[in-house]
């Protein structure tokens, strides 16, 4: 982040103070998302460099097909059931189309975003994807590592492959972090979580709503693959010290670590044993994170968006969880502008589920969105090429975010609205 308000204002200048006594120090220079484009041709023209991993959204499945384990592609791959929501996704932004606007002036581009009185310098925010270690050895410090020189937040996953702790002390201490919840049935695991999270310094509890139990995904039925029932993505839960307080006055003074899978039986029991909690429940989850931000992630009717607002939270994500949940789901896309109409004045709007392109991230803010989170295509980075594969599809996104809105002929975020968009029905 370079641009944050008050008491962390004070921080930042307090940093720049090697400008000399007296002098004013320099404003940081506010990277230039755009000059990506740029950097890639210069690279090949002078050094015949390609980038590292393809440019094409259209090729970047297959080529991380060719990269990774046939378990870990299909696992990122899979949605639930016949994959119809993970379509859908996809049609839904298809059906948007751009009306750019000319003559108009759109530089410098201003990516930044306020979320909760903090300034962002992108609406860009990298998805919680639990068991990265089953994509690539970088794992979720790789990933976090890719978020943090490009300011984009890291969303720690409850299903990591990395403790929290080790991931946070793995990057900048500057660099924004939030964490998200798998809701244990146990309050004070939960308890637990919760505090760690914070004293982690996660700004912002994320709250996974639509994954109290695993959905029917054929991928993974027919390959056999479910990591944290074998240890994997468990780490959060395996480094807590009350988690192993409980499972050891459960198994007579076992570890985790001596007896995983049954450890691993405990952790899944607690977290995706299909029992879900209710509104009311969400008073004990403030009670425990205190006033920092509270974000629901999941909803995507407006009935639920309204008892979001009334439960006293602070945002939502619509998500369909990328179409790997309620196979048949309603892309998110779809129900975007009637939730924001609904709970915009009450509520921070956010999004997932099926960005791939720039310009799937400017439709989404234009239909009300404040930030949207990525997911799969940074995943494929990461399985491609590690920790700087995916800062290439990071930093590539948002140079094509840039460009996009300059195409558009919006020069900053807080201009783009619905008066861009038309809604074609043919084709996709
Ligand atoms: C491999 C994988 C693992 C995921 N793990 C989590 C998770 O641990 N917690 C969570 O809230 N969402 C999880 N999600 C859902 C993402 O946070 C996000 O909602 C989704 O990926 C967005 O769709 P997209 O992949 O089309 O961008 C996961 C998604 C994928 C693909
Ligand atoms: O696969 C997912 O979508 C997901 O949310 C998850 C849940 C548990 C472990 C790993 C990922």
């Amino acid at each position: 982040m370079t641009t944050v308000d008050s008491a962390e204002d004070k921080t930042m200048d307090a940093n720049d103070k090697d400008a000399g006594a007296g002098e004013v120090a320099p404003e940081k220079q506010k990277p230039s998302y755009g000059q990506y484009q740029i950097e890639l041709y210069t690279r090949a023209i002078m050094t015949g460099q390609k980038p590292v991993v393809t440019t094409d959204p259209n090729k970047l499945e297959q080529a991380a097909k060719e990269a990774m384990t046939p378990e870990g592609f299909n696992y990122v791959l899979g949605g639930a059931g016949e994959q119809a929501t993970v379509a859908a996704n996809r049609l839904a932004f298809r059906q948007w189309r751009l009306i750019p606007r000319m003559l108009r002036p759109t530089l410098p581009r201003d990516l930044s975003v306020k979320l909760f009185g903090k300034t962002y310098d992108t609406p860009l925010l990298m998805a919680p994807i639990g068991v990265q270690s089953a994509y690539h050895a970088d794992a979720e410090k790789g990933v976090a590592a890719a978020c943090a020189s490009l300011d984009v937040p890291f969303i720690y996953s409850t299903a990591s492959s990395t403790p929290l702790e080790e991931v946070v002390s793995s990057v900048p201490a500057d660099s924004s972090r939030w964490f998200q919840l798998y809701w244990p049935n146990d309050e004070d695991i939960t308890a637990s979580l919760l505090s760690r999270a914070r004293v982690a310094g996660c700004e912002v509890l994320v709250v996974t709503l639509d994954t109290f139990t695993m959905a029917w995904r054929p991928l993974d039925l027919d390959g056999g693959f479910l990591p944290f029932a074998v240890g994997n993505g468990n780490a959060l839960g395996f480094s807590d010290p009350v988690v192993q307080k409980k499972f050891s006055d459960r198994f007579n003074g076992g570890a985790v670590e001596d007896n995983v899978p049954a450890a691993s039986r405990f952790w899944a029991g607690e977290v995706f044993s299909g029992h879900a909690h209710s509104w009311e429940d969400l008073a004990t989850l403030r009670r425990w994170w205190g006033e920092r931000p509270i974000v629901l992630k999941g909803v995507l009717s407006v009935e639920d968006a309204i008892l979001a607002a009334r439960h006293g939270v602070d945002g939502i994500i619509v998500s369909n969880h990328g179409g790997r949940q309620l196979d048949g789901a309603v892309p998110s896309l779809e129900m975007l502008p009637e939730i924001v109409d609904a709970v915009g004045d009450r509520l921070t709007v956010m999004f997932d589920s099926g960005i791939r392109t720039g310009v799937d991230v400017v439709k989404a803010l234009a239909l009300g969105a404040k930030a949207v989170l990525v997911g799969r295509p940074v995943i494929y980075g990461l399985g491609i090429a590690g920790t700087e594969g995916a800062k290439h599809i990071l930093a590539s996104l948002l140079a094509d975010i840039d460009q996009s809105m300059g195409l558009a002929g919006v020069k900053a975020i807080g201009e783009l609205n619905r008066s861009i968009l038309r809604k074609i029905n043919y084709g996709a």
